[in-house]
């Protein structure tokens, strides 16, 4: 019986030492790789380290819609958690998302400019608060998302070769 040639589908970059951008090549939200993806771009500012913040300017089409005319709930969902994700960075940790809540203002719609801001609110030891919207270019808030981020412990991150960067 023939048996399926995984090895065609590993990057090269996952046989060796892959980084953490090769490893989420693949990100729904923001990975370059992926054809299904939403191929977010994002710029982050530290110039304030009280006040860091993750921003992407962003247009969807009806891919993503949920009531006609309309971005998908689940979608904005990712969006927030993607920009809400993109402050670890230069806070230079890995972490991930423990729990979430978002608030659904007003519907967002598709075949517009939107902008995503993310900002850092406060840390406690591993936790990490972050909080984002998803605002109309004129600064109208249509949906804002909070969320609990959880500095990845060695263990588990050794696991999966990996390490916190170096502070
Ligand atoms: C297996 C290896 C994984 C490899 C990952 C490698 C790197 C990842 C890093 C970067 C990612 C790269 C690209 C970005 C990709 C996506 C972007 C979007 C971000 C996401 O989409 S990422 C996917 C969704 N995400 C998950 O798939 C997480 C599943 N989950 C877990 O893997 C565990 O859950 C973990 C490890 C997160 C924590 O696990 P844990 O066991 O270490 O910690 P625990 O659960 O105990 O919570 C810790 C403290 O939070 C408190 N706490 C809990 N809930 C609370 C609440 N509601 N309010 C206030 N406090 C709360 C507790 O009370 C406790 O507090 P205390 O420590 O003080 O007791």
């Amino acid at each position: 019986m023939s048996q399926p040639d995984n090895t065609r589908h590993v990057p090269d970059s996952l046989r060796t030492n892959p980084t953490i951008d090769e490893r989420a090549n693949h990100c729904f939200g923001c990975g370059p790789a992926n054809p299904q993806g939403l191929h977010l771009v994002f710029t982050t500012d530290t110039s304030d380290p009280a006040n860091i913040t993750a921003t992407c300017h962003f247009s969807l089409t009806r891919m993503h819609e949920g009531p006609p005319g309309y971005i998908h709930g689940g979608i904005v969902a990712a969006l927030l958690d993607e920009a809400m994700s993109k402050l670890n960075r230069p806070l230079n940790v890995l972490a991930m998302t423990r729990h979430m809540e978002v608030d659904y203002l007003r519907p967002a719609p598709l075949h517009q400019p939107l902008v995503l801001v993310s900002r850092h609110l406060s840390r406690d030891g591993r936790k990490l608060y972050h909080q984002a919207e998803i605002q109309r270019p004129t600064g109208e808030v249509l949906a804002r998302g909070k969320g609990l981020f959880i500095v990845l412990d060695e263990k588990l991150l050794a696991a999966a070769g990996l390490t916190q960067p170096e502070n």
